[in-house]
């Protein structure tokens, strides 16, 4: 029998930052090195009412349970006497996200449907990550009994640029870590750290955990949490990427190789008959053909002592799709010259890596306090990236960028930075000397930075600013309750 569901379950996944593989690690020949961030994003799920068939709450935590019950949210339409379950999700950092779900039991092996009730505009991550949890939850418990559940998302403050309500005296007045937008969430400007894949992470796994397992079997099914959250992304976004955002939320920080597209390709849409075995048979990595293959090397690495990495923000965002489209189709048009390309990146990127671990595990080792090596290796990387940018014609790393991370890399303390992922006009990343003095000296460079290039691609970039975020290196774990008073 599945464990009794606890009344109230926490659980937070973090953002990423992909120091370098970029493009390479869409292949599984090639690696990326990904960073876990300190920003997460938090998923409450409290149980709202029982299952109607006399399944759910009814656990250790049952006084909790009822509770939460009679503590029942604003605009919520559950009441003890509707025989409906729904499933109200709220993002009360932002006004007007609410999103309410009623629960369609497909036919024939179909699984678990979640359908969307009202006008509210659809939330495709919120959505999927439902869907799917439900219907592996019912697949693995034998049971379609969900109860009525709210569930709560709470992101710390670095995943979008600031709005007038986030820096004004009233953004903590619900107290805690998290602050008020004060704005729709189709309005705020996304820092680019991930925040699809760190919430799909903490769905998912926040509705397992509540329903099938207790919060101390995290550990061990990191891996089954791991292959649902990629197979629920990878569906609301509408294509395969290279997982590295979901490995990174899952597993923290380490050394990415992505898993072969052919494992999710086959799972189908909710609702097609059979769903809910292809999805357990991709969850619990049961299939022959095509077993699980993601590789996450050191994950939960940190950097070495002395160092930090930090994020500027640069406002002005970039079209990750198309860019993709146009690097992979230039490869494909000029293999050769790609190969070598990519294999030079690839090699100095691995050195790179190895020489981020070599002084991890040996303190002692950076003799001069410089970090001379990795000032090598940063550069060397940014050459290569700059030949993709001419190559490819597509903006990795375009003049705007190039000028900024010049200029940032002369600052005392700083040593070196890079355009992270895909490139573009996102977030750059510098690693520094992990020094008060440094962070005041590029706060002072931002004072009045101005672009002086005229960029290749025609990008601007408005203000630069040093995002709060710093490396994390842990994935998804479990949340105490105290932190969320004022939001839950
Ligand atoms: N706080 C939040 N609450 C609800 N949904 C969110 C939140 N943050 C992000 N999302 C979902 O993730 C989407 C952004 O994902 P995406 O475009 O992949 O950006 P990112 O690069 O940050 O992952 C939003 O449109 C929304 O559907
Ligand atoms: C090009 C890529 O290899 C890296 C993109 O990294 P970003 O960090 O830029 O990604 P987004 O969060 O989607 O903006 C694509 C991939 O690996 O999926």
């Amino acid at each position: 029998m599945a464990p009794q569901p606890s009344s109230i379950t926490a659980l937070s996944a973090p953002g990423k930052v992909l120091l370098t593989g970029g493009y390479l690690v869409l292949d599984r020949a090639y690696t990326g090195t990904v960073f876990a961030l300190d920003a997460r994003i938090h998923v409450i799920v409290q149980q709202l009412r029982r299952g109607h068939r006399g399944q759910a709450g009814s656990g250790p935590d049952s006084k909790a349970a009822s509770e939460a019950q009679s503590a029942k949210p604003e605009g919520s339409t559950v009441d003890e006497g509707e025989v409906e379950d729904t499933i109200v999700v709220r993002s009360p950092q932002f006004v007007n996200a609410v999103w309410e779900y009623t629960i369609q039991r497909c036919e024939n092996g179909g699984g678990v449907k979640v359908i969307q009730k009202g006008d509210t505009p659809r939330n495709p991550f919120v959505e999927t990550s439902l869907s799917y949890a439900l219907t592996y939850i019912s697949y693995v418990a034998d049971s379609k009994d969900f109860g009525s559940l709210s569930v709560t998302i709470l992101a710390d403050n670095d995943y979008y640029s600031e709005t007038a309500t986030s820096k004004g005296p009233g953004s903590h007045s619900r107290g805690g870590r998290f602050v008020n937008f004060g704005v729709p969430l189709q309005e705020a400007h996304k820092t680019g750290l991930g925040s699809s894949a760190a919430l799909v992470t903490a769905l998912v796994s926040s509705l397992v955990i509540h329903r099938t397992m207790q919060a101390d079997d995290l550990g061990a099914g990191r891996d089954k949490l791991h292959n649902l959250a990629q197979a629920a992304h990878c569906a609301a976004q509408g294509k395969v990427g290279s997982g590295f955002d979901v490995a990174a939320a899952v597993y923290g920080s380490c050394l990415y190789k992505r898993f072969s597209p052919a494992i999710l390709e086959s799972v189908g849409d909710v609702g097609s008959a059979g769903f809910d075995e292809r999805l357990f048979a991709v969850v619990e990595d049961a299939s022959a053909e095509h077993p699980w293959d993601t590789e996450c090397v050191d994950f939960g690495m940190q950097l070495p002592r002395g160092m930090q990495m930090v994020l500027c923000d640069v406002e002005c965002g970039s079209q990750t799709p198309s860019m993709v489209k146009k690097v992979l189709a230039w490869r494909n048009e000029n293999r050769k010259e790609a190969d070598i390309l990519w294999a030079s990146l690839q090699n100095n990127n691995e050195r790179l890596r190895q020489e981020l671990k070599r002084l991890a595990q040996h303190p002692d080792a950076n003799t001069d306090g410089e970090f001379t090596e990795i000032q090598t290796y940063l550069q060397r990387t940014r050459h290569h990236i700059r030949t993709m940018t001419r190559r490819t014609g597509v903006p990795i790393e375009p003049s705007v960028q190039t000028e900024l991370l010049d200029r940032l890399s002369d600052v005392d303390g700083v040593i070196g930075g890079v355009v992270p992922g895909a490139g573009g006009y996102d977030a750059i990343v510098l690693l520094i000397r992990d020094d008060q003095s440094v962070i005041t000296r590029l706060n002072e460079q931002f004072e009045n930075y101005e672009s002086l290039v005229e960029d290749d691609f025609g990008g601007k970039i408005g203000n630069v600013r040093l995002l709060g975020v710093r490396h994390g290196s842990e994935g998804v774990k479990n949340e105490v309750l105290e932190q969320y008073a004022g939001w839950v």
